[in-house]
């Protein structure tokens, strides 16, 4: 067995764990490279190429020079066709396609067209905000909240959609029943440089790199260090921030840095105990976004071994609380199989919003106890025997932020605080306006905008 730390008990250190990887770029975008070509994710593992997010992201890795790096996969790949549910005991294929929503497909009592055709009558909604759950029941019916998005919130926020925000989490269905169907300014936005305009000419549904996901921020830090405009510092653990005549003081272990301009891209609760006392309210609100904390379990085996060919599948919390989805990576991605010999490499995922309750503390929980969940429950879902031949378990605490009813007005009420007091700070990351790899790439791009102008 190959775990990430040598203690068996998972010491963690820090909002985000960040003093343990200070010694690189990249944040949740890692990958394991073994010696023998084979590669792990231990964060993301494909991104979206669509809307003006996922154009804005591919222009950024041509402008990298890693176009000739790109794995993409596209929607008719057997990877984008089939996604499965494991409910009853069993893995349901999600109905996709024009002839399965007009059939009663399990694990629903009924067609799926009977919900969407409903949906139409349905009054639009008069909070501000609602939860996902409240919303889809609303609209949609009980039984797509109970299974569908229950398990949709768990593949993408490792959260609970009865209390996580639609508006926050997914701006265009919010928007949809507000402005009955307009698409927002934003997805209209974007300009598709050749890889973009690639992508969407051979419908990809995601893509990754040879060397893995890492090989973004590693391109990134290499482009930044060569054209000698920026000083990047590694190891560098920001211990507070100062106003200052000029704008501020980053005060870091070992010395200070003046700065004029502070793009933070640290998580919500990491920026908080940084800040000045005199940013009270917005230390308080930036500790009001949560995050959950995710086991990752990397389990290789030898040969062929699954039953099933497609992305992966999601549990329902109502199913298994503790144990969120499989993916099934060398389907999309046999690249990063070992090159000799036929091998299957999978990634558990677990614990989200129920770490707590199925886990308990995340400082007390063994990586064997970890690796038996997962191994317990790939032996359970799919058939599979065999012992995994390689393994790996990481726990990744605080890491993807619950964007909770009313996050929208925290995010508005903490920027409006930085412009009443003129502070040269812009809020930038996962923790404010979208968790998906495009969307803190985007929300990067935005800031820099904003300060000087567009056309960067
Ligand atoms: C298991 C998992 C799977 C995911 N899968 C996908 C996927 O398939 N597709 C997708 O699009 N997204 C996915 N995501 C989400 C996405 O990876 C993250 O939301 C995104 O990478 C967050 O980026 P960030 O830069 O905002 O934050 P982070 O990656 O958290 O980076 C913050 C950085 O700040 C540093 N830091 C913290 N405090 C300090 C301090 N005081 N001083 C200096 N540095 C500090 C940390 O060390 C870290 O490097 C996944 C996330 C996880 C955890
Ligand atoms: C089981 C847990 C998780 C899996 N992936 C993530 C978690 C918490 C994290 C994650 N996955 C996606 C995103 C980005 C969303 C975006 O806007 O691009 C994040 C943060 C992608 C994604 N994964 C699944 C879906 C439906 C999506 C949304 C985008 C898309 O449609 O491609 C489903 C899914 N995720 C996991 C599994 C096992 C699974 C389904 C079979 C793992």
């Amino acid at each position: 067995m190959d775990v990430l730390f040598s203690e068996k008990k998972f010491n963690l250190d820090g909002p985000g764990g960040f003093q343990r990887y200070l010694d690189r770029f990249g944040g949740w975008l890692r990958t394991l490279r073994r010696l023998d070509g084979t590669l792990f994710e231990l964060g993301p593992r494909g991104v979206r190429p669509a809307g003006a997010v996922g154009r804005n992201t591919l222009n950024m890795v041509e402008d990298l020079g890693l176009s000739a790096e790109v794995l993409p996969v596209s929607y008719s790949h057997v990877s984008s066709k089939n996604r499965y549910l494991y409910v009853n005991g069993k893995l349901h294929r999600m109905p996709s396609g024009i002839s399965e929503i007009l059939r009663t497909v399990p694990p629903f009592s009924r067609p799926l067209l009977f919900s969407l055709a409903s949906e139409i009558l349905v009054k639009r909604g008069k909070e501000d905000d609602e939860s996902i759950y409240s919303f889809v029941s609303r609209r949609l019916g009980k039984e797509l909240a109970d299974i569908a998005v229950d398990s949709l919130c768990r593949g993408v926020f490792a959260g609970d959609c009865r209390n996580l925000s639609v508006r926050s989490c997914f701006p265009p269905l919010f928007n949809a029943e507000q402005k009955r169907g307009s698409l927002t300014l934003g997805l209209l936005l974007g300009s598709a440089g050749p890889l973009a305009q690639r992508s969407m000419k051979e419908s990809w549904a995601q893509w990754s790199l040879k060397r893995g996901v890492e090989a973004l921020p590693e391109s990134l830090s290499d482009y930044l260090q060569r054209s000698g405009r920026a000083q990047l510092q590694k190891e560098a653990a920001v211990k507070h921030i100062q106003p200052s005549a000029s704008g501020w003081k980053v005060h870091l272990e070992d010395g200070v840095i003046s700065a004029d301009h502070i793009i933070s891209a640290l998580p919500a609760k990491a920026l908080s105990c940084v800040l000045p006392p005199t940013c009270q309210s917005l230390i308080q609100q930036l500790q009001d976004i949560s995050s959950v904390t995710v086991a990752v379990v990397n389990l290789e085996y030898e040969g062929s071994v699954l039953p099933v060919k497609g992305f992966g599948h999601l549990v329902p919390s109502s199913e298994d609380k503790g144990l969120l989805g499989v993916v099934y990576d060398s389907v999309p991605f046999p690249e990063h199989n070992r090159p000799s010999g036929q091998t299957t490499r999978l990634t558990v995922m677990m614990g989200g919003a129920w770490f707590q309750e199925e886990f308990g503390a995340p400082e007390t929980v063994t990586t064997e106890h970890l690796l038996a969940r997962a191994t317990e429950s790939v032996s359970c879902h799919l058939g599979v025997t065999s012992a995994p031949g390689w393994t790996h378990v990481a726990l990744h605490k605080d890491c993807i932020p619950q964007y909770r009813l009313g996050h929208f007005r925290t995010v508005e009420s903490m920027r409006s605080f930085i412009k009443k007091k003129n502070l040269s700070l812009s809020l930038i990351g996962s923790s404010f306006d979208g968790v998906s790899v495009n969307d803190v790439i985007f929300s990067g791009r935005t800031a820099v905008e904003d300060l000087f102008g567009g056309g960067v």
